[in-house]
């Protein structure tokens, strides 16, 4: 058995926040897709878009969260396209639970408006273009197991205790894996 606890939702939500918090409360490891793949690549995700284009940055991520949910069971944060490559939820689906930060389009922009490193809100309309992906993803991002809704003025602690709760009550069973 490998099961993961797999977060997953838009730049923004609070998969890294999140993920993070909740692997310290279970005493698992955690690991942030984004993270490793910047780390195997030795360049950040915005040089990786800007010298191999964004199809190659999807292959690398579809590597890397294949490797990473054959270490587990810990808990994994992945960046905010991985869901939506039908492989990733195959992958994921085997035997990982899935949990959708569901997150308002004002909050997301609060978050990521003065970011430079997220490459796909390089856009002349970045509110706009984040506009549109929320609406293109959520239907997407709502085949996961579970949705958590993750709303500014929540705690990073109150929407792990909400995480939580939810795997306790969809899948009692992911907790007690070692
Ligand atoms: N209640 C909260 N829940 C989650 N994140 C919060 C909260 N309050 C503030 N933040 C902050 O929002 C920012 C965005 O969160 P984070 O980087 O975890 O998002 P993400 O979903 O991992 O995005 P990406 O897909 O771009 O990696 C972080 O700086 C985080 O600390
Ligand atoms: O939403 C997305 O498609 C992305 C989110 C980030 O986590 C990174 O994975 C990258 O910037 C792409
Ligand atoms: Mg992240």
């Amino acid at each position: 058995m490998r099961r993961n606890i797999v977060l997953i939702g838009m730049m923004g939500a609070g998969k890294t926040a999140i993920g993070g918090e909740v692997a310290r409360r279970l005493h698992r490891p955690f690991t942030d897709t984004d993270v490793e793949i910047e780390r195997a690549a030795a360049m950040t995700i915005p040089e990786i878009f800007a010298r191999d284009g964004e199809e190659f940055f999807r292959a690398r991520e579809s590597e890397v969260l294949g490797r990473v949910l054959a270490s587990g069971p810990g808990v994994v944060s992945t960046g905010g396209g991985a869901w939506l490559r039908p492989e990733n939820r195959d992958r994921i689906g085997e035997d990982s639970v899935s949990i959708w930060l569901d997150c308002d389009l004002d909050t997301l922009w609060h978050r990521v408006r003065h970011r430079p490193t997220r490459p796909l809100l390089q856009t002349a309309d970045p509110h706009g273009t984040l506009a549109r992906l929320l609406a293109e993803r959520s239907p997407v991002y709502a085949l996961a197991d579970i949705r958590v809704a993750a709303q500014r003025g929540d705690s990073i602690e109150q929407t792990a205790d909400r995480v939580l709760a939810a795997i306790r009550t969809h899948d009692p069973a992911i907790l007690e894996d070692k």
